[in-house]
């Protein structure tokens, strides 16, 4: 199958060396594979030196934030347009630790990932219910308050241009993954969703899962007819994981 993507969500880890190291050893594999989009999101500071390290190999750079104005006195953040000027073609909207530690709002999501289509940026939404959530039965209304939020916001066509990404929040991190069926039920409801706007569009908008992704659980999650591919935290900091999971996107 083809058409997969797989992005890796560095979070805040890594240094110029370990970097360094990490494309070292995961560019050779990855030059191999075929229909498989495949993206790095480090830190901010490292944007730069692995653009420059990523060049010529086909993986893209990404995001892992961005703030919604273009500039201004915003001390600390930083705009869609630098993202750009420096090689980025996705970026991270919404991740649940921007929503939980850092208060991100449905409203304020929705303002970012309009501001990163603006700046001609792939947004990548993440969505997900807490765990608590998923025990009260509310993962539905959590995941299309989400969505729908961005979708009142940017329509169809704009959502259809970037990418969702589903992380259950029980899921990260946590070595707890959903099952492929679990993630697939989500997925297809999301895929419903966006298919009331728009049917087409909802066929060709990319849907990832995230959420403890690894090498041996991802053939099964992307053989799922929903998942477009995976967003990966923890195992896109091991070269061998990080490949392995990136050649069963490209079966
Ligand atoms: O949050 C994630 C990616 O954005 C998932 O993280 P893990 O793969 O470490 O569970």
């Amino acid at each position: 199958m083809s058409g997969k993507r797989v992005i890796g969500n560095w979070k805040m880890n890594g240094s110029l060396d370990a970097n360094r190291r990490l494309l070292q050893e995961l560019l050779p594999p990855l030059a191999a594979l075929t229909g498989v989009e495949v993206a790095v999101c480090p830190p901010f500071p490292y944007l730069a030196q692995v653009g420059a390290l990523l060049e010529g190999s086909g993986v893209a750079l990404g995001a892992q934030n961005l703030h919604a104005a273009e500039k201004g006195a915003f001390t600390g953040e930083v705009g869609a347009g630098m993202l750009k000027e420096l090689g980025c073609r996705y970026v991270l909207v919404g991740h649940s630790e921007r929503r939980s530690l850092f208060g991100e709002s449905d409203g304020l999501v929705a303002e970012k990932f309009e501001a990163a289509l603006a700046a001609g940026l792939l947004p990548v939404l993440c969505v997900g219910e807490t765990l608590a959530q998923r025990r009260d039965g509310s993962t539905e209304a959590v995941i299309a308050a989400q969505v729908r939020a961005v979708l009142q916001r940017v329509g169809i066509a704009g959502i259809a241009t970037g990418v969702v990404a589903y992380e259950p929040v029980w899921a990260i991190g946590t070595g707890e993954t959903a099952s492929p069926e679990q993630a697939q039920a989500v997925h297809r409801q999301i895929r419903a969703l966006l298919g009331e706007a728009d049917r087409e569009l909802a066929a060709a908008t990319p849907l990832l899962y995230g959420g403890s992704v690894k090498a041996d659980n991802a053939a099964a999650l992307f053989a799922q007819p929903d998942i477009d591919g995976g967003l990966i935290g923890g195992a896109s900091l091991e070269a061998a994981s990080f490949a392995a999971i990136c050649q069963a996107a490209a079966r």
